[in-house]
Order: structure tokens, then sequence, then C-alpha cells
């Protein structure tokens, strides 16, 4: 029986390919193999060892100890693209809101619900306090080209706008799906200083952390609007708030509210509902469960942030995974383990992803259970092997 934990309401389309499983237990025990989860902080979590891998229903993983899981010899997953589309639809939604002051407008003629008068009368004398600005022909810079990014630039093109984007890091596939009207920004500064509206679609990492510093608003054309449906601490809040009581920044649209971004002027806290549709809950869920199980079942790898991508067929005989640093020599040691025993390698390949690296070695009959757990104990006693798998 292969267990799996789940954290945060994953949809249920991705459930029940666990549930409909009678090779799986879900939310069973405290040992779980795999766990399935979405914005839940796992940092302070004491990851039990049995758990072989995780899954993030979602683009974001600064949730997840990544280096720690990896050391720990589990493998991480997320789901490139799936919600791509949710946060385009809300990022472009918020454009406009914003330029018109549709929250604010709203909120005050929800106000008159309990007033007694000509409803009509007061709506025609207070519009003109609302008048906003279209945002067809004003500049958008578009920061990180990934996913979600690409889409952005693309359709704010289709509504009329100028857009600037920055991205050192693109990768080839993005820069394919990407418009050639899309204007490149070599430096960063470029966006600050040109733009009407600037949203972000960039990682949490310890680089981008305070990405939008003081340093930054001092940059900035006045009367900018920024976005935030990527994370938090890519803004310096203090900052921000001075920004914003200066007119710097008009308006500051978030994904991320907490108490000090409340207190703030002019801002647009929006509940974390950046990826938040039924749609994009089925893929990530689908697409983050699918990649979770077939790691567990045979070893193979599709999207992991923490290894590369590994795919042989599975024959079903057996199969040695070895998980560990991208160091000289390992193959060879790896090798040398299974030479002892009257097996033939059938297959086998090797891939690394920065300074980790993974071994899947296909033979072409089964071990006994005593040779597996010696031939396991004896990979697991290589210097730099962090999990040894028999499947
Ligand atoms: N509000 C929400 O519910 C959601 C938020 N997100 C957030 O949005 C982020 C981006 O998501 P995706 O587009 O799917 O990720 P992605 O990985 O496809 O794209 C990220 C892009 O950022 C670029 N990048 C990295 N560092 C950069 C830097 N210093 N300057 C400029 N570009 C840089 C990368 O080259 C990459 O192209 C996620 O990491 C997550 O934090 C994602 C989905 C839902
Ligand atoms: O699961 C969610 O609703 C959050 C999505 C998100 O922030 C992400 O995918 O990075």
């Amino acid at each position: 029986m292969i267990s799996i934990n789940t954290y945060n309401a994953i949809s249920q389309s991705g459930l029940s390919l666990i549930e409909d499983d009678l090779n799986y237990h879900l939310n069973g025990n405290g040992d779980p193999d795999g766990i399935l989860v979405r914005s839940k902080n796992l940092h302070d979590y004491d990851f039990p060892a049995s758990v072989k891998a995780i899954a993030r229903a979602g683009a974001g993983v600064n949730n997840i100890p990544i280096d720690l899981c990896t050391e720990k010899g589990i493998v991480v997953f997320n789901t490139p693209g799936a919600n791509a589309n949710a946060v385009k639809e809300l990022v472009l939604a918020n454009l406009i809101a914003s330029s018109r002051n549709l929250y604010s407008a709203v909120g005050w003629t929800n106000s008159l619900r309990d007033s007694e008068g000509d409803v009509p009368g007061v709506v025609e004398a207070k519009k003109k306090e609302f008048v906003g600005s279209e945002i067809k022909g004003k500049k958008l810079g578009v920061v990180g080209l990934g996913a979600i990014g690409v889409l952005v630039a693309n359709d704010a093109l289709a509504l009329g706008m100028d857009v600037v984007a920055y991205d050192p890091f693109i990768s080839v596939d993005a820069a394919w799906r990407l418009s050639q009207d899309v204007k490149r920004a070599h430096q960063i500064e470029e966006v600050w200083a040109e733009c009407d509206f600037v949203t972000l679609h960039i990682p949490l990492t310890d680089k981008t952390a305070s990405f939008v510093s003081e340093g930054a608003f001092g940059k900035m054309k006045k009367g900018m609007t920024i976005l935030n449906f990527s994370r938090g601490e890519l803004v310096e809040e203090d900052a921000m708030a001075a920004a914003l009581e200066s007119g710097i920044v008009r308006k500051y649209v978030t994904d991320f509210p907490n108490e000090k971004v409340l207190a703030m002027k002019n801002v647009v806290p929006v509940p974390h509902l950046g990826a938040s549709t039924v749609e994009s809950e089925e893929n990530c869920a689908i697409m983050a469960t699918k990649q979770l199980k077939t790691y567990l079942e045979t070893g193979n790898i599709k999207h992991a942030v923490n290894l590369p991508d590994v795919e042989l067929p599975y024959s079903g005989k057996m199969r040695v995974t070895v998980m560990h640093q991208n160091i000289p020599n390992m193959v060879g040691q790896i090798a040398t383990v299974l030479s002892g025993y009257a097996v033939n390698i059938a297959d086998m390949i090797n891939r690394s992803k920065n300074t980790w690296a993974y071994t899947m070695i296909d033979l072409d009959q089964k071990l006994a259970d005593d040779e597996q757990a010696e031939v396991k104990q004896k990979m697991k006693n290589i210097t730099g092997v962090v999990s040894v798998r028999l499947i």
C-alpha cells in the first residue's frame, strides 16, 4: 500500500486518482510515502523518514524547504503552468479594475443600500469622483516571463497596452511563446522609469526577496500602479507604505495582504485568489497527483524542482533508483555494488540538475528480498547518496 497525505484543499479531481486506486491509502497515517500540498508552510514540518516525495499543486515552492528535502532524499514537484491562466485573468481584471477605481466605486455604491432617498440622483452626482483611465495606450511592465508573465504580456498587448518586459533568465520555450511586440528591458530600471503599471511574476527566492525596494521606488515614474500576484515578500513593505503616501505609487494591488499592508493607503487587497478557479485547482491537483504517483510507482521524474526530468519505460521487473550528489564516480560506485550479484543491467540513465543527480538502473530480473536489503544498504553507504529505492 502506498500512503499519501494531503494539506490544504486539494481538488477532488486529483484526490479521486488516489481514492479510486486500490494500491493507495489517502490521509491514513503519520508515515506517508508522499505529500500533496498547496500553500501550507512546511518549513517547520518534521518530515517522517517515510516521505519520498512532495507534490506542490501550484507554482511557488517557497513554502517548502527544498534544500532540506533534497538532503533527505525527498523529491519536490510543482505544476508549472497549470494555474497560469487563472492568475493571468485576475491580473488583467485588476489592471482594469484599479484603473477605473472599480472597487472603491462599488464599495461606495453598496454603502447606499440603507440610505433613504434618490439613489439614482446621488449616484449621478457622485460618479465624477470615480473617473478612471483606460488601459489602452498605457505602458505595462511585466517582470518575469515564465508561464504567467508571458500570458499577461501577450494579452495586455491585445488590450492595446504597450508592453515592456524584464527577465534576464527567460527560457527558450517562453521566448517562443512571447509576442514579438513585447519590448525587452535590459535593465529593471527601464521598467521603473517608463511604466504606468508594473506586474510581478517572479518566484520568491533568497535573490528576489525585496525585489521592489526603496531604491526601486526612487527610480519610479510617479503615479505607477504595482500589481503583485507573486509573493508579498518581493516588496519591501515600509518602502511601499512611503511610496503610497507620497503618491509615487498610485495603487498597490496585492494578493498577499497582512496587517501592515492593510493599514496602507491605496492598497487593493486580494485574499490570495490568483489560482483560485475551479479549472486551475483541477489542473494543479491532477498534474501534481499524477507526477507524485508516477514517481512513487516507477521512479520516473517529471517537473521536480530539485532534480532533472528522468524517464525510462518501466518494465516492472526490478528498478534501482539512486538520488545523489552530482560528484565524480557515483555511477561507477553504484554499478560496482550490483556487480556483486548475478544480475544483468538491462537499461540505465543518469541525469543531473545543478549539484544533484539521479541514476536509474533497470535489472533484467528481480533480486531476492535479502539481496535487495543488502544492495540498498551498500548503496546508501556511498558518500553523497541520499536515497535508494528498489521498485
Ligand atoms: N497568486 C497566486 O495564487 C499564484 C502566484 N504564483 C506566483 O507567481 C510566480 C511565477 O509563476 P510562474 O510564471 O508560473 O513561474 P515560472 O517559473 O514559469 O516563471 C518565473 C519567471 O521568473 C523569471 N525570473 C526569476 N528571477 C527573476 C528576476 N530576478 N528578474 C526577472 N525575472 C526573473 C524566471 O526566469 C521565469 O521566467 C510563482 O513563483 C508564484 O510565487 C503562481 C501561481 C499562483
Ligand atoms: O494553491 C493556491 O491557491 C496558491 C497558488 C500559488 O500561490 C502558487 O501556485 O504559487
